[in-house]
């Protein structure tokens, strides 16, 4: 294919990449996704994207999290594990790591961060986790750079990771998308308006799904979440990132056909993620 080539992402991916499960399947055999995140004032980013996982057929699911999160997160979805304690036993459990939800750049959010890092696991990297990546020296950064790894900047961060404006990410966002995934490696989301998904073999998609409902707070922390559950189930990072977007933008675009763009929240994507799943709406 030639590297130009955009795929539009549709409803053919589903079945493509998530057949019907076996009737003797159990939940290790759909990966265990920790979240690492949620530091003092931000649990609500990292108890999301630990929600979306659970919601997007993840066998299993933890979050690692200040201890003041702890009773929100077990309120909010019992199904989900969570400890503030133990992260080197977490990480030893788990089969994807989804790094960057309200993590924070203070020493408690970067000492986590750099435990993830250190874990050869798939990584997802969103919100301060790619903050905390664009603030380093370039050698460092290619030092870190891997092909197991999952970046979903929105253009304000893919300008911090590529030391440029949004106005200039904007301006050109193909190039962009394949200039991160070519100087970080790995998988890029680029979010906004029609996303683009760009993948190690220099495959490139885009969603022609999503609406500007999905402006506010937390709907990126869900789409982490979703994506991390599908990379938990066997999905490469690029086929993750596309049908995980899809999946997302095509809810939240469900919910605005219904109620409207104003006031979408980003919760109120949560129960149509079941049925689209499935391929039931
Ligand atoms: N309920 C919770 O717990 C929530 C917690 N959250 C957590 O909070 C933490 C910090 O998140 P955050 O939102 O403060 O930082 P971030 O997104 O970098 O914005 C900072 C600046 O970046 C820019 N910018 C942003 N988007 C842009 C775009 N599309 N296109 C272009 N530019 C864009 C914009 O700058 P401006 O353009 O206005 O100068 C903006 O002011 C993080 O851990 C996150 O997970 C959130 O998830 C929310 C819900
Ligand atoms: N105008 C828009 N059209 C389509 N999708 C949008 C639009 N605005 C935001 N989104 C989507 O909503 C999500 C917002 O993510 P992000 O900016 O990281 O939010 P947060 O940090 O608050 O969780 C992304 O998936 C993005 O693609």
């Amino acid at each position: 294919m030639s590297p130009t080539t955009i795929q539009p992402v549709s409803a053919h991916w589903l079945n493509r990449l998530l057949p019907a499960r076996l009737p003797q399947a159990h939940k290790g055999d759909f990966g265990h996704v920790l979240v690492l995140g949620g530091d003092h004032g931000y649990g609500g980013a990292a108890i999301m994207a630990a929600q979306s996982a659970a919601h997007c057929g993840a066998g299993l699911v933890s979050l690692f999290t200040r201890p003041e999160h702890v009773s929100a997160m077990l309120c909010r979805q019992p199904e989900v594990m969570v400890s503030h304690q133990h992260i080197n036993d977490m990480i030893t459990r788990a089969t994807v790591l989804l790094a960057g939800p309200g993590l924070g750049l203070c020493s408690w959010g970067t000492a986590l961060l750099a435990q993830a890092l250190a874990s050869d696991k798939p990584l997802l990297l969103d919100a301060d986790a790619l903050n905390y990546l664009a603030a380093l020296p370039q050698a460092e950064q290619q030092q870190l750079k891997r092909d197991n790894w999952l970046l979903t900047p929105h253009p304000g961060e893919a300008a911090r990771l590529l030391g440029c404006s949004s106005a200039d990410i904007q301006h050109d966002r193909v190039a962009a998308v394949q200039q991160l995934q070519q100087r970080f490696g790995g998988t890029v989301l680029l979010k906004g308006h029609t996303s683009l998904i760009a993948g190690p073999e220099r495959q490139l998609a885009r969603l022609d799904c999503g609406n500007p409902g999905m402006a506010g707070g937390g709907m990126g922390d869900v789409l982490s979440g979703i994506i991390a559950a599908l990379l938990a189930q066997g999905l490469t990072g690029f086929d993750a990132a596309a049908l995980g977007g899809y999946l997302h933008g095509t809810a939240a675009d469900q919910l605005a056909a219904v109620r409207g763009e104003r006031g979408l929240l980003a919760t109120a994507i949560l129960p149509h993620l079941q049925p689209l799943l499935n391929g039931k709406s």
